[in-house]
């Protein structure tokens, strides 16, 4: 199948350093593709150079197959766009945004309404942007990023900045993009719960390199793992390796980590307590993706937006 977007050697350099490097990037053209990386990883300049809004110094983007480069205008005019502020004018209605991009992009205007369903902002269409709630003005970006039924939407940190309940608004839509409008999703964050809920593939980033692509399904599978705490570790360790479990780099001393093999919790805590153990704690673990964001990027993932930035205006 033609990938939605292709990237290959993408490299770009700011201010003399090295922001992007020799990326080479598969987006499917189905579903969410969640980019994940910490803050400056090179997100956001990477959907720049995604979007033509930067020419990268090495490699080419191509887009549903075609080279960008060669065919801009008409490779663009499929892409809707929402990166950084949504850019709104704040003295005229939403309604009045959406027909200047209307205008602008030389789509036909009866498909506003369309796109003020699709993010449920009918209703306050007609009154000032600047009366508006963050949360309202994102999703009315993200309408105006829908105009002329784009194939592929491209959303950098969509939900920064928003309220809870902003945030969640806007993932139920953003998970709907593929299935209801047939649109691809490229959409960036920072924050792994975010990208787990609404994604189907996802791409890490590190410091400009992409260090891990693939469906979350598959990047999130790891052999289960079990924690346990008995009144004799040392033995206890040595009761699990002669079961032929083997021991995780996670384990210590206070609490022995295992991968589960194909033996089941039930099972090893029977042979335990058969083995005359006092079993104090045994708990099964499976968080493939927190330790894949950890090996990769060297860090605790953060799952949540942080209050303080909430309804910021
Ligand atoms: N015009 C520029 N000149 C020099 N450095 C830049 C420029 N634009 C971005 N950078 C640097 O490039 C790095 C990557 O920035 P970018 O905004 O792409 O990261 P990001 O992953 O999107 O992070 P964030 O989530 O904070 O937006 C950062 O270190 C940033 O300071």
């Amino acid at each position: 199948m033609t990938a939605a977007i292709r990237t290959e050697g993408l490299s770009l350099s700011l201010g003399g350093r090295a922001i992007v490097r020799n990326v080479d990037m598969t987006v499917p053209d189905s579903g969410v593709y969640g980019f994940l990386g910490p803050n400056g990883a090179g997100k956001s300049t990477i959907m720049r150079l995604i979007v033509g809004l930067l020419r990268p110094a090495a490699g080419t983007v191509s887009l549903f197959g075609e080279n960008l480069a060669q065919r801009p205008r008409a490779l663009l005019g499929q892409v809707g766009i929402l990166i950084e502020s949504h850019g709104l004018y704040e003295h005229l209605t939403g309604r009045e945004n959406l027909l200047l991009a209307c205008r602008l992009r030389g789509i036909d205007r009866r498909d506003i309404g369309r796109v003020l369903d699709a993010v449920a902002m009918h209703r306050a269409a007609d009154r000032p942007v600047k009366t508006y709630s963050l949360g309202m003005k994102q999703r009315t970006a993200l309408a105006r990023a829908l105009l002329g039924q784009p194939r592929l939407v491209v959303l950098d940190e969509p939900t920064n900045g928003l309220d809870p309940e902003g945030i969640m608004a806007m993932r139920d839509l953003i998970r709907e993009l593929p299935a209801r409008f047939g649109a691809t999703v490229l959409l960036s964050s920072h924050l792994l719960g975010e990208v787990q809920e609404v994604a189907d593939h996802i791409g890490l980033l590190r410091q400009g390199e992409l260090v891990a692509e693939g469906p979350l399904r598959a990047l999130s599978e790891t052999e289960p793992l079990i924690a346990i705490s008995t009144d004799r570790q040392t033995e206890a360790r040595a009761a699990l390796l002669a079961l032929g479990l083997e021991e995780d780099r996670d384990s210590g001393d206070e609490r022995l980590v295992f991968r589960m093999g194909r033996l089941t919790a039930a099972q090893i805590n029977r042979s335990l307590v058969e083995s005359g153990f006092a079993v104090s704690a045994l708990a099964q673990e499976s968080h493939g993706l927190e330790r894949l964001y950890r090996d990769k990027l060297g860090s605790q993932p953060s799952f949540e937006a942080h209050s303080e930035q909430e309804n910021r205006p």
